[in-house]
């Protein structure tokens, strides 16, 4: 995802708790907490803020995925319903994930290789954060590659 070039029109930012970086108090907080649930550290929060319609992303998998056989994605959704489509890495039949305000959408197992994920244009809609919550990998910005 961020080593790759993928249609994206969207405003991103990232915090790299491995880093030392602090990310807002409530993200931290939520970090800790899903990655308590779903036993992982997560180690990095991204933002994304989808203006209306006209911002997207296109069909990717996460890189943390290339690193590892598994990997945990967790993301929060906020302000405007978009859809979160799935479909088998490469193409075929898509299943969308329409994402309300709050709702939280976690991707487990080899889904980053095997599936991809897109956020699609659409004609019209206010604004939406996404938020994410990924963990370590080697070779990640401020990982040594043999962790
Ligand atoms: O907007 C979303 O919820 C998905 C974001 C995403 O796929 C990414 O940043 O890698
Ligand atoms: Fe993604």
């Amino acid at each position: 995802m961020y080593d790759r070039i993928v249609d994206e029109p969207r405003l991103t930012h990232r915090w790299l708790l491995a880093e030392g970086e602090s990310a807002p108090r409530r993200l931290r907080e939520m970090a800790a907490e899903l990655g308590e649930h779903y036993g992982v550290g997560f180690s990095q929060i991204g933002a994304n803020l989808y203006r209306d319609g006209a911002d997207g992303v296109a069909w990717h998998g996460d890189r943390v995925a290339r690193e590892r056989p598994e990997a945990v994605v967790a993301l929060v959704s906020l302000g405007a319903t978009r859809p979160l489509r799935l479909r088998p890495t490469g193409g075929g039949a898509s299943v969308a994930f329409p994402l309300a305000s709050g709702a939280l959408l976690v991707m487990g197992g080899t889904c980053q290789r095997t599936w991809q994920h897109s956020v699609p244009k659409t004609a019209a809609s206010g604004p939406r954060i996404s938020v994410q919550f990924r963990h370590l990998y080697p070779g990640a910005p401020g990982v040594p590659s043999s962790a």
